[in-house]
């Protein structure tokens, strides 16, 4: 049984001045003890995707279809800054999420992301792109979520951290957890050997979904784009 599913969800964002079907009858299922990857190409409606699992849509979006989930939702966002006050250094806001969930040390999140304990006193704007991506995973870790939701988790990192974070992902899954990554790291996902399925995008569809082993020898142009 899947920790989260959509079922035929459409999104229609009406702005007032512009209008955009942004997603298109997607179903999705994300099962626990995995990682499904979610890629497409920019604007295809992945982060939509994770605002509808996390309940985020944008309040001009008007939705028709069904999302379910069963547990606890973590979500780390593509921009990892975002997931923190701006005001309070990170160590103290990963603490007091400790307080409160009790789940994970903050150690061991922190070193799950390998988010480096070295900045854990610095202020989120302080942090680079990479690193408060990664305390952005460790927050997310900390109450040990039922479904994980990752945006793009691995966007700013060089490859050889990004290998050891998707590593800890698929670790992560192994204790039972759905985690449901969003990324354009083809090629890592298949050197990792850590996603279980992959689901393509394209202009708010899902269009293709399988094994990594049978996508990359898919003979679709708009998949193979992604394994070069
Ligand atoms: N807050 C918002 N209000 C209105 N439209 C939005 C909003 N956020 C995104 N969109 C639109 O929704 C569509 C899907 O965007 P989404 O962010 O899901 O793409 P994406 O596949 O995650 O792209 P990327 O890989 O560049 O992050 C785009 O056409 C975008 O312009």
């Amino acid at each position: 049984m899947p920790i989260a599913e959509l079922s035929d969800l459409t999104v229609h964002i009406d702005t007032g001045r512009w209008s955009e079907t942004v997603l298109d009858a997607v179903n999705l299922a994300v099962p626990e003890g995995e990682i499904t990857a979610l890629l497409g190409e920019s604007g295809c409606g992945k982060s939509m995707v994770a605002a509808a699992l996390t309940g985020l849509l944008p309040a001009s979006a008007r939705s028709t279809g069904r999302v379910r989930i069963e547990g606890t939702i973590g979500f780390v966002p593509q921009s990892g800054v975002t997931a923190f006050i701006a005001d309070e250094t990170v160590g103290a806001q990963l603490r007091e999420l400790h307080r409160l969930h009790w789940a994970w040390s903050v150690e061991d999140a922190c070193a799950a992301a390998w988010y480096p304990n070295d900045v854990l006193d610095l202020y989120p704007g302080h942090h680079s792109t990479g690193q408060i991506q990664r305390a952005a995973l460790a927050a997310a870790l900390i109450p040990a979520p039922n479904l994980l939701v990752v945006d793009e988790p691995t966007a700013s990192l060089d490859r050889g951290t990004a290998y050891q974070v998707w590593i800890n992902l698929r670790k992560y899954a192994d204790t039972g957890a759905a985690v449901l990554a969003i990324t354009h790291d083809a090629p890592l996902l298949i050197d990792t050997g850590v996603a279980d399925r992959m689901v393509f995008m394209r202009d708010g569809r899902v269009t293709v979904a399988g094994p990594p082993v049978e996508m990359r020898t898919l003979v679709d142009p708009y998949v193979q784009g992604f394994f070069q």
